[in-house]
Order: C-alpha cells, then structure tokens, then sequence
C-alpha cells in the first residue's frame, strides 16, 4: 500500500469509541451493512456522467461481474484531505450505511484505490427532481402533492433517527426510473445530540458545526444565518422552499448574489403567485415560519401535524411509496450528440492509474492539479478537440452549446480545461472563435445562471449568453467555480 493510500485508510476507518453504557471502551470496527469491498474501477463499465459535486463526481456504472447498475461516487482522497473534508465523507459513508428507507439512496458497498474513494450507491435514472421542474416549467399540485409526501416521508424517518440533512432542495432529491423520491447527498447531515449515530463518530464529524453555514443559499433558513443550533426545523424550512419551487418553477427567494437572497430570507419577503391553491401557500407559509419551531412537523406533535395539513388531503401515507408517479419529463436529445457527456469513458483516467495502461488524450498529472483535473480527465474525449490542449492540458467540461447573438444564435463547442482555460470553437471550421480572460477573480470573471439551459459568462469587457440544450447551465458555473476556487 503506497503512503498516501495507508494514511487515507487510517483516516477513514470507522471505529465505535463508546459501549452502550456510554463509558469510553477500545476502538472497535463497526459492522458495515454496505460493506468494503475489494474491487477496482476496472470491475466496472462506466457510463455517463450523472453529475459532479463539490469533491466528487457520480456516474452511472455497471458492474460486469453481476451486471447490477449503481450510482458511483468518485471522490478524490487528496482533495477531500487538502479541504479536511475526511469527516464529511466519513459522516456520510456511516450515515447512509445505517439508513434503510424506499426514499433515501441507498448505499451498497465501497472501495478505494490510491487516488480515489468510491461509493456504490442505488442508481436513480430519473434524475434530479430540479430538471423535472425545469422541464415542465412549473408541477401541477397533484405532481407536487405527491413528491412532498414522498419526501416529508423520507424526512420523517431521517428525523426519527435524530439526523438533519441541512441540504434538502430539488438537486438533491432524485427519483428511479419508475418516478420515485430518493433523497441524497448526505453530505451536510449532522446528528442531533444524542442521535446513536453519534457514538460512532469522528470528533471532527460530531463537533456542533451549527455555526458553520452548510447548505445551498436559497434554501437555507433565516436562523442559521444567525448562528443558533441545528433543528429539525432547518429541513422543514427547505420543504417549504422546495413546495414553492415545485408550483411555480422559481425558488421563493431568488436574487442576484447570495448576499440579497439572505437579505430576502432575513425579511422573510415572500410573493405568492395567484394560481397557488389557498391549501398550497398556507402549508408553504407555515413551513416558512421564522420560528424553526413553529414549522409543521417540528413541533411537539411531530409529523402529525404535517401530514395532517390539508395540502395533503387524499395522501394515503401507508401506501405512500405504492402509488402512481407523476409521468417523468425526459432530457432533450442534443441533435449533434457529441456532447461528451453522454459518451462512453476512458477507464485509463479514472483512479489508480498505475494499474491500467497508458497513452491516453488529457490524462493531466494528479499531482500538478489536484482534484478537479483528476475528476475532470474521467471524460472520455472526442479527439478533434485535442487540438485546441496542449500536451499537458485535460478538459474539465465540455459541451456544444448556443451561443447567443442579439438576434441569431451559433453552435460552438464550449471547453473548459485545468490549465484553466475557457474557449469555444467553431465546430465545423475548427478554429477558436474565442478565448474568455480566466481570472479566479469572481469580479473579473462570473457565471450566472438565468434558466436550467441559460447562462451569461460575465467579464469586464463583455457578457457572453450561452445556452446549453442539455441544461447543464448549473454545472458549467460550478465546474468555473471550482476552478476559481481550488
Ligand atoms: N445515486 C445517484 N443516482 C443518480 N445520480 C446521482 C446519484 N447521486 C448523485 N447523483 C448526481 O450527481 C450529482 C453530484 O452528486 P454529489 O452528491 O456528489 O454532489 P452534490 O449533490 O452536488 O453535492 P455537493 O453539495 O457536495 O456539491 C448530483 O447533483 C446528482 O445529480
């Protein structure tokens, strides 16, 4: 085992440090329901992107032994130890082992090799609930109706078991094939005191991080914008966010920067479109009450209350996960198809390459950039764009996008790569058409995303409108970002 690879491990193992008694016993192992197995990246054939975190990336892979499909999250040890996130990773992986719900991802074993940490999570090919809403623009109430239950199903056991998500919102909460929740990323959840789970932690982990903003701005709730300890309340406030995302398309606060959607959110300044049903804003309103503890769900009654609410009229809770789901609204496919997106992977990139052969196009030195190009250089790659890198050089992300003129719209071929460096190309005359000034700056250089497929490239000098018709508008600002941030 190289030294890295020992340290990792030593990091990451999960040890009990008391008795049930409570007294402080010797370290003991726990037993892992999603056990650590002993494969490799090659045991898999690995499909598509599914998306890409703040330290991971998650793609769909097949297990060639068992042919069984899961979600893999990829997540790069030397990264998450430069960020000291190993005890939110590990929190994570000791959550989702010990959580056994129909509406909450799954997790079914780990690996790791020298580079990267893998969780082999349930595979929810239906997406974010995020591009359902964005697709259809806006959810009937039925359709709403029937995904909050889902989730104020889910919820109500993760609180039973004393755990806050703090991350609920409509890209973390995913649906199968068949149209059903799942909730995911649990990597903001923090156990209450007293929450079993907590005898197995981590001091890192089980520290009261409620001080520490976590979570995604427009759905966090205005107590936690003034430090005060984590509730149950916090997850209620961002159903309530999510509820009103659902029926009409747009969070409640939305804004040009974080700064004014806090403003927003700390003045509770909420507008409620006429078409909502009196049943729809009153349960809204309820969730977004400025007292966590007043919020339907969060009170002495616990869910009752919630499910009890008149929005919810005709839920039959206990048949809850039997019921039909709304139909699913599929992606667009992109007429060119050669977003490299959605093509097959070069393995040689991914995890411990010294296992696997050599000679591959925008295989960068882990060791030179760090986590994003490794994540990055995962993408198997059309080699007509080798062209446009240098030697060195591995594409982040790249898509054929739109660009917009005033009147007329372009295809160009929109790539970002580690050196960093943010180009687009013409696609059939292959010559750049243009090179964006990089800067981390966010004043010299900002994303801002204007629809799930719009977004505007901000420089001094100019703003470029991209459309892209997979809407990965979110992920090309998040891949810029973390770039500028890394
Ligand atoms: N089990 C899964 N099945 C299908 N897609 C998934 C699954 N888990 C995650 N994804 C997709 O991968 C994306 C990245 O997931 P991940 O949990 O790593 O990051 P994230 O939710 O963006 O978290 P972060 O808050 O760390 O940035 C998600 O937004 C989701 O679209």
């Amino acid at each position: 085992m190289l030294a890295m690879e020992k340290d990792f491990d030593s990091m990451l193992r999960i040890q009990s440090n008391s008795s049930s008694d409570g007294s402080v016993q010797r370290s003991q192992s726990i037993p892992f329901r999603a056990p650590q197995e002993n494969c490799t990246i090659q045991d898999f054939e690995l499909g598509k992107i599914y998306g890409v975190g703040s330290y991971s990336k998650v793609v769909r892979a097949k297990k060639k032994d068992t042919g069984s499909v899961y979600a893999l999250k990829i997540m790069d040890k030397k990264f998450i130890s430069k960020e000291n996130k190993t005890a939110y990773v590990k929190l994570e992986r000791l959550v989702l082992d010990k959580l056994d719900h129909p509406g909450i991802v799954r997790l079914y074993f780990t690996f790791q090799d020298t580079f990267s940490l893998y969780m082999a999570l349930e595979s929810c090919e239906g997406g974010e609930l995020f591009d359902q809403i964005t697709r259809k623009g806006r959810l009937s109430e039925d359709e709403a109706r029937f995904y909050a239950a889902e989730v104020v199903d889910a919820l109500e056991y993760i609180h039973n078991l004393g755990l806050i998500h703090r991350d609920i919102k409509p890209e973390n909460l995913l649906l199968t094939a068949e149209g059903h929740i799942k909730i995911a990323d649990f990597g903001s959840v923090k156990p209450m005191q007293g929450c079993k789970i907590m005898d197995f932690l981590p001091k890192a982990a089980s520290d009261d991080r409620a001080s520490t903003f976590v979570g995604t701005a427009a759905y966090v709730p205005p107590e936690v914008l003034n430090p005060s300890p984590a509730t149950f309340g916090n997850d209620l406030w961002a159903l309530g966010c999510t509820l009103y995302q659902m029926l009409s398309g747009t969070s409640p606060f939305k804004d040009a920067s974080e700064w004014l959607i806090f403003q927003r959110i700390i003045a509770r300044n909420i507008q409620f479109p006429d078409y909502f049903s009196d049943e729809a804003r009153d349960l809204i309103d309820r969730l977004l009450d400025l007292d966590p503890s007043r919020r339907p769900g969060a009170g002495p009654n616990g869910y009752t209350v919630l499910k009890k609410h008149p929005f919810f009229k005709g839920v039959d809770w206990s048949k809850i996960r039997h019921q039909m789901p709304p139909k699913l609204a599929m992606e667009l496919e992109s007429p060119e198809g050669d977003d490299v997106y959605d093509s097959s992977w070069n393995l040689s990139h991914v995890g411990d390459s010294s296992r696997q052969p050599e000679g591959n196009i925008g295989a960068a030195s882990s060791e030179e950039f760090g986590h994003i190009t490794r994540l990055g250089s995962i993408d198997s790659f059309d080699s007509k764009w080798q062209q446009f890198l240098d030697p060195s050089e591995s594409v982040i992300m790249i898509s054929m996008v739109k660009k917009m003129q005033k009147l007329t719209s372009k295809k160009v071929q929109l790539i970002l790569t580690n050196k960093p460096k943010l180009i687009y190309v013409d696609p059939s005359k292959l010559i750049v058409k243009g090179n964006i000034m990089w800067s981390n700056n966010p004043d010299e250089l900002s994303i801002q995303v204007t629809s799930p497929s719009g977004f505007k490239i901000c420089t001094p000098k100019k703003v470029l409108s991209f459309e892209d018709v997979k809407q990965r508008a979110y992920q090309w600002k998040k891949a810029i970002e973390g770039l500028q941030n890394r």
